[in-house]
């Protein structure tokens, strides 16, 4: 907690030293205005009581120049905490969004307890710490002003000092108790929430509306919603209930100190042992002493709770990489990885996402020579989309490795390896971007290159498309940016088809240009038949020579392939050219045939 605090301050003070400085001046002022104010108005009603009116213009300019003050401080106050809070707010997001980039690998974007914590760390933004930042001052100030009446109140009576003082101890230590109880509900929640964030999301998400409204699915996805609903309020009430009769019996125990004490300094007054100004201000100490008592309880309780939030922001700014730091090659070290020359091996590779998942890659062996192309088939399920994610470092092989011209990729930074690939995701991206840029981002650098832009829209036989879009490729591929006043003007955005988004991805990773290996997963899966031939032979001229790996369930755009490499159940079951594998009869050749038997069945060729 303690190193949380300090964390906490040094942001705050690297938000802005100046800033810090004026908070804490305002905060020694706002802390002692309580008790200047009990003591001159003590100093008023004694003057006034001992019958000399001319001496009241001092305590009187006091309590206009306090009430002054009084006035004035809330309001900078404000502004000095909102400024820092922005700032603080620019600081976080800047800490956590740079960590959340530096992960190389995708495991913690699939651990449910990781992207909780991520949840809960995106919520830790400026205002939301204001309990720890602005906190420290309120406290601070309440601090102040509790020392400073409980003088004031000593003077009068040391007991009663001591008696609300005492007062505080079970005030205190309830809240922390309700505050801890308060943040094991909230992590406890965190699964309720998830699921009913994901069930509102389909209620509201456009891809998902077809469904629900073909389906009816509309009723059944709100009842979810509402079961996690109730779930989450029924802790909340709970704790709500239980924080209501705390806080009661707190305010009865008070209630309790300061009638006692007024008992007391109403008989001490007849006995002439108190001013009329003294029991004034031991009314105005009690009450105010109590309040910032109150008030430093309350501070303390919400810090602590902000404390915890910000915990998660520490967790994941904190924890490191998900993918080992580069180590030393089986071939010696390699800080850089070499353009490829022989090929990339797999030897013997055995993975699973978990420990408690099964086995997706069985001991897989292959070469993908330089310079050749390689087909990759197999059943839905049988591991190729695995195979490719680990070809891009995005895990780590469980077992065995993958050399790329002999270098363990364990041994090289994930982002050179990168650099080298072009990939096309079977579930690729569609970003409301405008064209241009929704193909420019395959290569940062190239995002304003108009004419590479368009080579790579060619290559994807995407050009005239984009060509013929209202604004060309400046035309943003979105409608979600709009106002209403815009809404019916058709230069504003437009959305693309299934299939034109998909070539439009292909041109994302063509920008690419001349990468040593090019992944193309299921390419073609969204074109009509005339686009995917035509897609096909573009592909097959631009793979020639170069090293490629294509995934296709159209075992006709494959068989070209210099290798065709057949994954069942996570193992390498076949492999050769199209004819070596027609020629042994197995899975490839049953396959083959079937999908062959349905197109002549469809030409009416028996
Ligand atoms: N992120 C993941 N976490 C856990 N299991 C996964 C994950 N991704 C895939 N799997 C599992 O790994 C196995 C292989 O999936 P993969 O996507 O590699 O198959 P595929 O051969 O590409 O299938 P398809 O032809 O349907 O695209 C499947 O059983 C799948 O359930």
């Amino acid at each position: 907690m303690l190193r949380a605090v300090g964390t906490v301050t040094s942001l705050c003070w690297r938000a802005g030293p100046g800033l810090a400085v004026s908070q804490l001046a305002v905060t020694v002022v706002g802390g002692l205005l309580p008790a200047g104010t009990v003591w001159v108005t003590k100093l008023l009603i004694d003057t006034l009581a001992t019958g000399r009116p001319d001496h009241v213009l001092l305590p009187v300019g006091g309590l206009t120049a306090i009430g002054l003050v009084s006035g004035v401080l809330p309001q900078l106050i404000m502004y000095l905490r909102a400024e820092s809070e922005r700032r603080l707010d620019r600081l976080m997001q800047d800490r956590l969004y740079t960590a959340v980039n530096r992960f190389q690998g995708l495991s913690r974007f699939e651990n449910p307890a990781f992207l909780d914590g991520l949840r809960l760390a995106t919520q830790a933004s400026g205002s939301m710490l204001a309990p720890i930042t602005s906190g420290l001052f309120d406290i601070g100030r309440n601090a102040i002003t509790l020392v400073s009446l409980l003088a004031a109140l000593a003077v009068l009576s040391p007991l009663m000092a001591g008696l609300v003082a005492l007062a505080a101890i079970p005030a205190l230590v309830a809240r922390m108790s309700l505050e801890k109880r308060r943040m094991m509900m909230i992590a406890g929640q965190s699964t309720s929430i998830r699921r009913q964030i994901f069930y509102s999301s389909l209620i509201t998400d456009v891809q998902a509306a077809k469904e629900v409204r073909l389906f009816g699915l509309g009723g059944f996805l709100k009842d979810r919603m509402f079961g996690e609903l109730a779930t989450v309020q029924a802790s909340e009430r709970r704790l709500d209930r239980r924080e209501a009769l705390t806080q009661s019996l707190l305010a009865a125990l008070s209630a309790a100190v300061s009638g006692v004490g007024l008992i007391w300094a109403v008989y001490a007054a007849v006995d002439g042992r108190l001013t009329l100004g003294d029991v004034t201000a031991f009314a105005a100490a009690v009450a105010g002493t109590q309040g910032a008592l109150i008030s430093v309880v309350e501070n303390v309780a919400n810090a602590r709770q902000a404390l915890s939030l910000f915990g998660y922001h520490e967790q994941v700014t904190s924890l490191p990489d998900d993918l080992p730091p580069p180590c030393r090659s089986t071939e010696g070290p390699a800080a850089m990885l070499p353009a490829l020359r022989r090929g990339i091996e797999l030897r013997d590779v055995w993975f699973r996402y978990d420990e408690s998942h099964p086995w997706v890659l069985r001991g897989v062996d292959l070469t993908i020579p330089h310079g050749a192309s390689v087909a990759l088939v197999g059943l839905n399920g049988a591991g190729k989309s695995t195979l490719i994610k680990l070809l891009c470092r995005f895990y780590d092989p469980s077992r065995g490795a993958i050399l790329w011209d002999g270098v363990d990729l364990r041994a090289v930074p994930p982002a050179e390896l990168r650099a080298r690939m072009g990939v096309l995701f079977q579930d690729y991206m569609s970003y409301d971007l405008t064209a241009a840029e929704n193909i420019g981002v395959g290569e940062i650098e190239a995002l304003s290159d108009r004419v590479r832009i368009q080579a790579a829209a060619g290559m994807a036989d995407v050009h005239e498309i984009v060509e013929a879009l209202p604004r060309g490729y400046d035309t943003l591929l979105s409608r979600i940016f709009f106002g209403d006043e815009e809404e019916d003007d058709a230069q504003t955005g437009v959305l693309l088809s299934g299939g034109q988004w998909q070539r439009l991805a292909l041109a994302r990773t063509m920008v690419r240009e001349q990468r040593d290996l090019l992944i193309l997963d299921e390419p073609s899966s969204g074109l009509d038949a005339q686009a995917e031939y035509e897609m096909h032979r573009r592909l097959r001229e631009h793979r020639m020579g170069r090293t490629s790996l294509l995934v296709s369930h159209r075992l006709g755009s494959v068989r070209d392939a210099d290798l065709i490499v057949v994954l069942g159940d996570g193992r390498i079951v076949e492999q050769g050219t199209h004819d070596d594998l027609m020629a042994a009869g197995g899975g490839y050749s049953q396959l083959f045939e079937v999908q062959a038997r349905g197109y002549r069945e469809d030409a009416g060729v028996q």
